[in-house]
């Protein structure tokens, strides 16, 4: 593949309890600049611990038993992220690979208006930028997510669930990071919220370039959303795919289950849309080619 940002390789996750739990399995897995690449997989198939072995937020009991994760920077240089400690890791968290999770727009505090929250990324990551240019920054930052700069002085709770989410992704792309992980970012939305969102970042990702590591159960929406799908089961990635190719020819049995289970996408010519175009009238049906 041609421009890697994030190289996963075989990476391994234990939860070291009674009996242990091998939650991520010899896992390899490669982002592309801007890519948008899915990974989908029923509740407990370990997508979430590999996003937090990536970015090193996992806690005991769990522990990375192998593999490793390189980060390549567009300035051309690498990382090894098992190599960052301290304050280099959390600045690299913001800085280069950002995180938005489900219940993030919880993480908002209560007390503190969203600008001084917003301001804060500023204040501590990029202390040069001057206070009329962060102010500045901040309001670009929720127009850019959709929200009206004019609730900058509002407090958290003054705004709806899918507002404060918005925040967060402007909070999480405020410091122009090149990889953003989303994990089950919109699910507790409802669905309207959650299409406004999700056409949102595939917007901001265009207008940006960063790629995107989205995860969720929902393959149906990231058949929609994704550039590659990544489907995984009891820790391991069983397949990997561009997204039409998985939806069209899926060679995995468990693929197969997997769409099976999401009744919009069964039937002789199934709902895949993708950027308002409909799929084309020469892809075989997913239907006919399962065998
Ligand atoms: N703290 C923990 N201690 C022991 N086992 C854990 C712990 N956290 C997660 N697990 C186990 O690790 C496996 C992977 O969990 P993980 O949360 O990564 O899956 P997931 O695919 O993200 O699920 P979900 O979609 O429900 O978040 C599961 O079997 C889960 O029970």
């Amino acid at each position: 593949m041609s421009h890697p940002v994030l190289e996963i390789s075989s990476m391994s996750v234990d939860y070291l309890v009674d009996p242990v739990v091998h939650a991520v399995r010899d896992v390899s897995l490669t982002l592309a600049r801007g890519e948008v690449l899915g990974l989908a997989g029923e509740s407990g198939c370990g997508k979430s611990t590999l996003a937090y072995a990536v970015t090193r937020l996992l806690k005991p009991p769990a522990s990375i038993v192998g593999g490793r994760a390189l980060f390549h920077s567009r300035e051309g240089y690498a990382i090894d992220l098992g190599e960052l400690h301290g304050e280099e890791l959390r600045a690299f968290r913001w800085d280069k690979v950002a995180m938005v999770f489900q219940g993030a727009m919880n993480s908002l505090n209560p007390v503190i208006r969203i600008r001084d929250q917003l301001e804060d990324v500023f204040t501590t990551h990029r202390p040069d930028v001057d206070k009329r240019r962060r102010r500045e920054r901040c309001a670009e930052l929720l127009t850019r997510v959709g929200v009206d700069p004019g609730r900058l002085n509002a407090y958290p709770h003054e705004l709806s669930g899918g507002m404060r989410q918005r925040v967060m992704i402007a909070m999480a792309l405020a410091l122009d990071p090149q990889v953003l992980i989303m994990d089950e970012p919109t699910t507790a939305l409802d669905v309207v919220v959650q299409r406004e969102i999700l056409q949102e970042i595939t917007r901001l990702r265009a207008e940006l370039g960063f790629a995107v590591v989205f995860i969720t159960h929902d393959l149906p929406l990231l058949l929609e959303i994704s550039d590659r799908i990544a489907v995984m089961r009891e820790g391991r990635i069983v397949e990997l795919a561009d997204a039409r190719t998985l939806y069209t020819a899926p060679t995995h049995e468990y693929t197969r289950q997997l769409l099976d289970s999401f009744p919009s996408l069964t039937g002789t010519r199934g709902g895949f849309v993708r950027d308002g175009s409909q799929a084309s009238p020469a892809a075989p049906a997913r239907t006919e080619v399962a065998s």
